[in-house]
């Protein structure tokens, strides 16, 4: 066993330990990590993430779900360390590569950053989907076929799934058992992120997101890109809108020009700590 000195963050509530391994590998398996999400004998955290060594960007960032599954990226978590980068070399701007491709944090005020987030993969196969399906809808219902709870929601990748339901539920008991159903749905070869968004007027959006691999969170970065471009595509919402969390705000822009999805939001330091792995 080794010491590990880290971090402990939130962006907006969703809650990480950031362990920085660009001096030292991190390796932890799929059982440390799952020990460590607990929130009753371990750190507790919806994901864990690792700052690593790069020859292309300032770091990579390596992200675990609190199920121990390594996933391709996480946006809360790029404004965490995006915000750890820029105060340790003093500069406004830096380049974070992740298993879905780079992106671009810079400053946006004191603990807010924004992150470039890059396009959305749009495309059946890109969520990806087990079928081509017109992602702005896709057939998929929750509940009696002939009165379904949830269905038609929109498809999105930011570099990890999501399905978007747009609804006016949103308690626990409903976010919680529609969307550990949906999760693992064969549609979803990879698995998917669920969220279901209630569309306030055509800048704000109240979104709640069951999360792949780690459940109910506070808020999910690339979810609330995910709705915002679901809903962008509906025509429910002008390209920016704030999308309002149970930990706060994310203003999202889906930037006309660039096609590039731009995230910002808070970045909170709770405590350090030393993992033992
Ligand atoms: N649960 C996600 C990873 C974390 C995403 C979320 N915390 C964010 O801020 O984007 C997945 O399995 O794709």
């Amino acid at each position: 066993m080794t010491s590990r000195p880290f971090v402990k963050m939130n962006g907006a509530g969703n809650d990480f330990v950031v362990v920085d391994a660009l001096a030292r590998p991190f390796t932890p398996s799929e059982d440390q990590v799952r020990a460590l999400a607990d929130r009753g004998t371990g750190e507790g955290f919806d994901q864990l993430i690792a700052m690593e060594p790069s020859s292309t960007a300032d770091a990579f960032m390596r992200v675990w779900n609190a199920d121990g599954a390594m996933v391709q990226t996480c946006g809360n978590a790029l404004r965490c360390v995006g915000w750890l980068l820029m105060e340790a070399s003093g500069s406004d701007r830096v380049v974070i590569d992740t298993a879905a491709g780079p992106t671009v944090a810079t400053r946006a005020g004191d603990h807010r950053v924004t992150v470039d987030m890059g396009e959305p993969r749009l495309a059946w196969d890109q969520v990806p989907l087990a079928e081509a399906m017109d992602t702005r809808g896709i057939e998929l219902q929750v509940g009696p076929i002939d009165a379904p709870v949830l269905h038609t929601p929109g498809a999105v990748s930011m570099g990890n799934p999501h399905v978007v339901f747009f609804t006016d539920r949103q308690d626990d008991g409903f976010v919680t058992g529609s969307g550990s159903l949906v999760e693992h749905h064969p549609l979803f070869p990879e698995g998917v992120n669920v969220g279901f968004a209630k569309v306030l007027d055509r800048s704000h959006i109240r979104l709640r997101v069951w999360e792949r691999g780690a459940g109910l969170t506070k808020a999910c970065g690339t979810g609330a890109c995910a709705a915002q471009v679901a809903a962008v595509r509906r025509g429910l919402t002008e390209r920016k809108a704030t999308v309002v969390v149970d930990g706060g705000e994310l203003v999202i822009d889906w930037d006309a020009a660039s096609g590039h999805v731009f995230m910002t939001g808070p970045v909170e330091i709770e405590r350090t700590g030393t993992l033992s792995v």
